[in-house]
C-alpha cells in the first residue's frame, strides 16, 4: 500500500510544518529551519522566490513546478515562524476580491 498522499494543499503543510515545529519528529529540516529564526526562514523564502522567477523564464516546465513547491514550502515555513496563519492571509485575500488591484493600488497612503 503507498500511503503518499496524491496532492497536498498549503492547510495540509502548514499542519505538517505546525507538528514539526512543535517538536515531533526524528530528524526535521522544518524545526531546525524555525529554530535558526525568522531572518533566515526570510533569506529562504527569498532565495526560493528568485529560484521560481528565474525557472519561470527558462524553459523547464517541471523546474517551474518543484521551485514553486519550494516556495510554497517556504512560505508556509516563514508564516509558522512569525505566528501568522493561513487563515490571515485568506482573510486578507478574501478582503481584496471586490477591488481590483489598480484600485487598491490607488488607494495606497503616497509617501
Ligand atoms: N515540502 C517540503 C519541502 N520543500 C523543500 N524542502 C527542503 O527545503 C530545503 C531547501 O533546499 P536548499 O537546497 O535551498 O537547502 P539547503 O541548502 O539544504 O538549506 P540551507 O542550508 O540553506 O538552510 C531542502 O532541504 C528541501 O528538502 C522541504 N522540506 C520539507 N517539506 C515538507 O515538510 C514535511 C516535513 O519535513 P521535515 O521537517 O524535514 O520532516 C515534509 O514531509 C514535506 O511535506
Amino acid at each position: 500500500m503507498n500511503d503518499t498522499p496524491a496532492r497536498v494543499t498549503l492547510e495540509d503543510l502548514a499542519a505538517i510544518v505546525a507538528f514539526r515545529a512543535s517538536g515531533a519528529g526524528e530528524g526535521s529540516y522544518t524545526r531546525s529551519l524555525i529554530a535558526k529564526g525568522v531572518a533566515k526562514c526570510a533569506q529562504k523564502l527569498g532565495e526560493e522566490a528568485v529560484e521560481t522567477a528565474l525557472a519561470a523564464v527558462g524553459s523547464d516546465t517541471k523546474a517551474v513546478v518543484s521551485e514553486s513547491a519550494d516556495l510554497l514550502y517556504h512560505l508556509v515555513v516563514l508564516l509558522q515562524a512569525r505566528g501568522v496563519s493561513l487563515e490571515d492571509v485568506y482573510a486578507e485575500l478574501g478582503r481584496r476580491t471586490n477591488q481590483s488591484g489598480l484600485e487598491e493600488k490607488a488607494s495606497r497612503p503616497r509617501g
